[in-house]
């Protein structure tokens, strides 16, 4: 058996928050008891922010409602006092009328006072909710780029999303605490003054389930925030399973469903194990908090009746006594249940709050220049490392790019070049070194001005679900409104596919929305493209800008780019080096170092790694239709010039030679190509060999360096 396959898989896992896990652990009661009323007051600031006078309102409310709940419960014992007092019968109840009206009039005030303080808390919770989420929104924003590449980062912004979520719980409970607290401590007030040892009693007696409580509260907390790393998994794989129109293709033809179900079931187990645990756990603790409290209260009633029967406590204070203890434990259980329930959204709360700390950690804090769009940007000897790995991704590279040129970053996958784009781009910032915008390091720059002026077509380009207009100017139209629009459409080839929608540029660019329509990808590509030549940048980075098109609007992409280069630095990243031959410069990179620089007619005079690259994607001896690679210029034929004109890409001279041999001479049978037009008919059929192309250009067709990688790849099956 190999070393190999010796190792074991890893789990498909995400990145718990473990130390706030021990953080948590490590809180205790009494510690937890004493955060609650910095709860209370976190819940009334954030509702403060959101709207002050329904605050002040809520606040006169419950006070209000406070002390007409005390004065009833002393009219309860004034009726009581009132009823037992010597005397005939009806001076006694005339004697008790005034009480007996406190008492009502307490009660209906107090009714009305509780539905204004529900209306009000009703109508607070979920702006409350919807002010914490745009504060995680906005901090998300506002983070650096990479802070996703961190550990842990995208699960601490799904606990934060979950605290924003339970915002709209926050006031409730807070107030429903508060109005306990208010009345427990009129009833308080009153038991003390009926006999000062039935309080501490009841306090004790429900000391127990209130512990009970907050660590039922915490356990059930902890479970849950040790499994939302499972849950986010599952919400992935659930993606990919039914959601990702781009999978269901593939789930189907490589019969992969079971293996998925599979896998999302496993999970689906271990969360179980988790949350099973903690309910039980969380069950032992309240039955055992409410036998003790239960046991407790069986303690305070005897010390009343003991109280009575020895005559330490008169009988109508007795029957006092009796409402007074319901009503301290009624208030008791209420700030108990409230206490653990906001205990607990304290700690969803927490995890909001620490994202915005975090976030705040990854948070942009760069300079406030406004670069203005460059003449030069100068990558200076740059390292760069992800967070999550040793590994340099670049390291020590160096070139620059001047407006009016384009420079193209060759090299193998994960030589560094797109990690450099995204530097250029002041999307990352490096280790060490620096990228320099006219000599002005981009850490000093402000980065919304900075990415102001750059256009980016990256390899996976944002399919927004927004109308082909705002897919196109992304929400910041220029003062031309929709003749730029249109004249940035028009250089990407996205004018045609704007012909062909229902409504132009209003069309919805979402399949899955009502109304919406589907482009191809080559479609979105072209509107990706017009995306950045409709940005008035000074840098455009094309990162594999035309990989999705065809033959024709490729050669339409990298005609024009010359002319789109002239105010603009270009920097352009791609695999297919006959297109790099527009470049001005070439940068070879190589495990994150650079290792040629020099012009396409220079590098492929030299041996190295560009020269090499080339041969190889000229190389077609393995197919077994060798009229493929006859026609592709050969590394040895190009050795003298192939840069083709500034204005025009790269085109084969090559006619396309009929019938074939493979390397070693063998006759080959001819590859049938299906050529389709734009509405799917079936132009026009024949062998590879027959150099015709959707186009209707010999050229075009018998030129694979001019196709997508996806067409050369199917046209040699
Ligand atoms: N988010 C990331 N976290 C960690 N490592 C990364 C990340 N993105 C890229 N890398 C690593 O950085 C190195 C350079 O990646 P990069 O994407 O820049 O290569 P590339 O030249 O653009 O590759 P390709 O030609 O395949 O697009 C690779 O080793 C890759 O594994």
């Amino acid at each position: 058996m190999t070393e190999q396959t010796q190792e074991v898989d890893e789990e498909l896992q995400w990145n718990a928050g473990h130390r706030l896990t021990e953080a948590i652990e490590a809180i205790s009661v009494t510690g937890m008891a004493r955060r609650l009323p910095s709860l209370v007051y976190r819940a009334f600031a954030l509702a403060w922010r959101v709207e002050r006078r329904a605050v002040a309102a809520l606040l006169v409310c419950q006070a209000l409602s406070a002390v007409l709940g005390a004065a009833g419960l002393l009219a309860t014992t004034g009726t009581i006092a009132a009823l037992f007092s010597p005397g005939n019968v009806s001076a006694r109840v005339v004697h008790a009328l005034p009480s007996i009206a406190l008492i009502a009039s307490a009660a209906g005030v107090r009714a009305l006072l509780g539905r204004a303080i529900w209306a009000l808390t009703a109508r607070l919770s979920p702006r409350i909710a919807r002010e914490a989420e745009m504060t995680v929104l906005k901090a998300t924003v506002e983070a650096e780029l990479t802070a996703y590449d961190h550990a842990g980062f995208k699960d601490d912004l799904e606990a934060a999303d979950r605290g924003a979520d339970v915002c709209v719980d926050l006031l409730g409970e807070a107030q429903n605490l508060l109005s306990s607290a208010a009345s427990l401590i009129g009833a308080a007030g009153v038991l003390t003054y009926l006999h000062p040892l039935l309080l501490p009693l009841l306090l004790a007696a429900a000391l127990p389930e209130g512990i009970a409580s907050v660590r039922g509260a915490r356990v059930q907390y902890l479970a849950n925030r040790v499994t939302m790393s499972e849950r986010r998994l599952m919400a992935n794989l659930r993606w990919y399973i039914a959601h990702a129109k781009g999978n269901a293709d593939q789930l189907r033809s490589d019969t992969m469903g079971g293996f998925l179900l599979r896998k999302y079931a496993a999970i689906g187990t271990r969360m179980e194990k988790v949350t099973n645990e903690a309910i039980w756990k969380a069950t032992k603790l309240a039955v055992v908090g409410a036998t003790a409290s239960g046991l407790g209260s069986l303690v305070v009633w005897a010390a009343m009746l003991w109280l009575v029967a020895t005559g330490r406590m008169s009988l109508p204070n007795g029957g006092a006594a009796v409402f007074a203890l319901r009503t301290v434990a009624s208030n008791l259980q209420g700030i108990v249940g409230y206490g653990a329930d906001l205990f607990r959204t304290g700690m969803y709360l927490d995890d909001w709050a620490n994202f915005l700390d975090l976030a705040g950690g990854h948070r942009t804090q760069r300079g406030t220049i406004d670069p203005g769009r460059p003449k030069a940007v100068t990558v200076e000897s740059v390292v760069y490392r992800y967070p999550s790995t040793d590994r340099t991704a670049l390291d020590g590279v160096s070139f620059t790019v001047n407006r009016g040129e384009i420079v193209a970053l060759v090299g193998e996958n994960g030589s560094g070049k797109t990690t450099l784009s995204r530097l250029l781009s002041g999307l990352y910032l490096p280790a060490d070194g620096a990228v320099l915008w006219d000599g002005q390091d981009t850490r000093d720059l402000d980065p919304e001005a900075l990415w102001k002026r750059v256009a980016v077509v990256p390899q996976d380009y944002a399919r927004w679900p927004l109308v082909a207009r705002e897919n196109i100017d992304l929400g910041q139209p220029t003062p031309e409104g929709d003749a730029a629009v249109l004249r940035a459409a028009k250089a990407s080839g996205a004018d045609e596919v704007l012909d062909g929608l229902r409504s132009g540029l209003g069309t919805l660019l979402a399949q899955e929305w009502f109304g919406g329509e589907e482009l191809s990808g080559g479609q979105w590509q072209r509107i990706a493209l017009a995306r950045a030549f409709h940005r008035p940048a000074g840098l455009l980075v094309l990162d594999e800008p035309t990989a999705a098109l065809d033959p024709r609007a490729e050669h339409r992409i990298f005609t024009g780019l010359r002319e789109i280069a002239a105010d603009k630095a270009v920097v352009l990243v791609t695999h297919r080096l006959t297109n790099v031959a527009i470049a001005d410069r070439i940068v070879v990179l190589d495990h994150g170092q650079v290792k040629q620089t020099g012009t396409f007619s220079e590098l492929i005079n030299q041996e190295g790694l560009f020269r090499e690259l080339w041969e190889l994607q000229n190389d077609r001896a393995g197919i077994p239709d060798q009229r493929v690679g006859s026609a592709i210029p050969r590394a040895t034929s190009a050795g003298s010039e192939h840069r083709p004109s500034n204005s025009g890409g790269s085109r084969a001279t090559t006619a396309p030679t009929s019938g074939g041999a493979s390397a070693e001479g063998a006759p080959s049978d001819p590859v049938p190509v299906l050529v389709l037009d734009s509405g799917g008919r079936d132009e026009c059929s024949g062998s590879a060999d027959s150099g015709v192309s959707a186009g209707g250009s010999a050229h075009e067709a018998a030129d694979p360096t001019q196709r997508t990688d996806h067409q050369t790849e199917r046209t040699a099956r």
